[in-house]
C-alpha cells in the first residue's frame, strides 16, 4: 500500500508551446493537509485538473493511493472529491436541496444531505436559498458537495479565495476536522502561505510549473534560520570588530548589522565586545525571516 494519497512522477503538461507543468514529482502523504503553494499562474490549477483527470496525463505519471490514474480512472476518481474554481450550485435551490439533488444523481441515500450540512456547519442555513448564501457559505456547501460520496481525498483549489477573515478561519477549522476526525487527506492550493501555514502539515511550493520545495511545514520553517540584528551608532567600526572576532556578517545597512545566530550566550558576548571597543549598542535581538518572506524568496529565485 502506497503511503502517498497522491504521487506524481516526472509529470509534464503543455498548453501548445507553453510548458505549464515541468517534471513535477508531488508526494502527498495519506492523512496530511498538503498546502500546494505558488504565485498566480504557477500551474496549481492545471496540476489539480490533471489529478482529477480533467486534463490528460501521460501514462505512469499520476498515482492515486498507489493506483495509476489512466488505467484505474473510475477507482481513482471514486476516492476523490474536489472543489475547483466556483462550486456548481443551483442558486434557486436551498443548500439541502442542492445536496439532495447530488445524492439522487450519485445514487446515495438522501439522509447524507443532513449529515453533510452538519459537517460543514450549515444546518441552520439548510432551507435558505443558496443565492442568498455568503461566499463563505457557498464554499462550505461546495465542500459538502465534494464530500457527499465520502471520498478519502479532497482536492481544494484556492477554497479561501475572496473570503473574509472569518470565512477563512471556518474553512481552516473544517480542513483540520476533516483530517483529524474523519481521516481524510486534503490537498489545498493557495498563493498565500500565511493562509495555510497554520493548518498544513506538508507543503509543496511551485513556480513556473516546477517544484521548488517539498517537505513538512517544520522542514520549511527550518529553512528560515534566525539571525542576530544589532543596532549600533558606528556601523563600520562595529562590522570590523565583529568580523575580526569571527562573526559571520549577513548584511549591514542603516546602522543595523545582521549576523548569523550562534546561540543565546553569544549575544551577551557580542554586546560586551562591542561596548568594550567603544561602540554604542542601541539594541540586539534575534530576527527570524517569517514564512511569507521565505516563500517570496523561494519563488522569486526561479
Ligand atoms: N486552458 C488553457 N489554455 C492555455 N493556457 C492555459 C490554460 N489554462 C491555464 N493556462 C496557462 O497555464 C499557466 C498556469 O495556469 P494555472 O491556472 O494552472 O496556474 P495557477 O497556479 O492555478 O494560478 P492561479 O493562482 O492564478 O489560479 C498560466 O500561464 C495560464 O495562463
Amino acid at each position: 500500500m502506497s503511503r502517498f494519497a497522491i504521487e506524481t512522477v516526472g509529470l509534464n503538461h503543455h498548453f501548445g508551446p507553453q510548458a505549464v507543468v515541468k517534471n513535477l514529482s508531488l508526494q502527498v502523504p495519506r492523512g496530511s493537509i498538503y498546502g500546494f503553494l505558488g504565485p498566480n499562474g504557477a500551474g496549481k490549477t492545471t496540476t489539480i485538473k490533471i489529478l482529477l483527470n480533467l486534463l490528460q496525463s501521460p501514462a505512469d505519471t499520476v498515482f492515486i493511493f498507489g493506483q495509476e490514474l489512466n488505467h484505474n480512472r473510475i477507482a481513482c476518481l471514486e476516492k476523490m472529491g474536489s472543489l475547483v474554481e466556483q462550486p456548481a450550485i443551483y442558486a434557486h435551490l436551498s443548500g439541502k436541496e442542492n445536496l439532495i439533488n447530488r445524492c439522487i444523481l450519485l445514487g446515495i441515500n438522501k439522509s447524507k444531505a443532513d449529515e453533510m450540512l452538519a459537517l460543514v456547519g450549515l444546518t441552520e442555513a439548510a432551507t435558505k436559498k443558496t443565492g442568498k448564501y455568503s461566499l463563505g457559505m457557498k464554499q462550505r456547501l461546495g465542500i459538502a458537495l465534494a464530500l457527499i460520496a465520502d471520498p478519502e481525498l479532497l482536492l481544494l483549489d484556492e477554497p479561501t479565495n475572496g473570503l473574509d477573515p472569518n470565512g477563512i478561519i471556518e474553512i481552516r477549522n473544517l480542513m483540520v476536522e476533516l483530517t483529524s476526525k474523519h481521516g481524510k487527506t486534503i490537498l489545498v492550493s493557495s498563493h498565500l502561505l500565511a493562509e495555510i501555514e497554520r493548518t498544513a502539515t506538508h507543503v509543496g511550493i511551485i513556480n513556473k510549473g516546477e517544484m521548488l520545495f517539498q517537505g513538512t511545514i517544520n522542514e520549511l520553517q527550518d529553512l528560515s534560520k534566525p539571525s542576530i540584528k544589532i543596532e549600533v551608532d558606528d556601523q563600520a567600526a562595529a562590522a570590523n570588530i565583529l568580523s575580526s572576532n569571527g562573526a559571520e556578517i549577513i548584511n549591514e545597512k542603516e546602522g543595523n548589522i545582521h549576523i548569523t545566530y550562534t546561540g543565546k550566550a553569544d549575544m551577551g558576548k557580542l554586546n560586551t565586545l562591542l561596548v568594550q571597543n567603544g561602540v554604542t549598542v542601541y539594541s540586539i535581538s534575534t530576527d527570524r525571516k517569517d514564512l511569507e518572506n521565505l516563500f517570496l524568496d523561494i519563488t522569486s529565485k526561479n
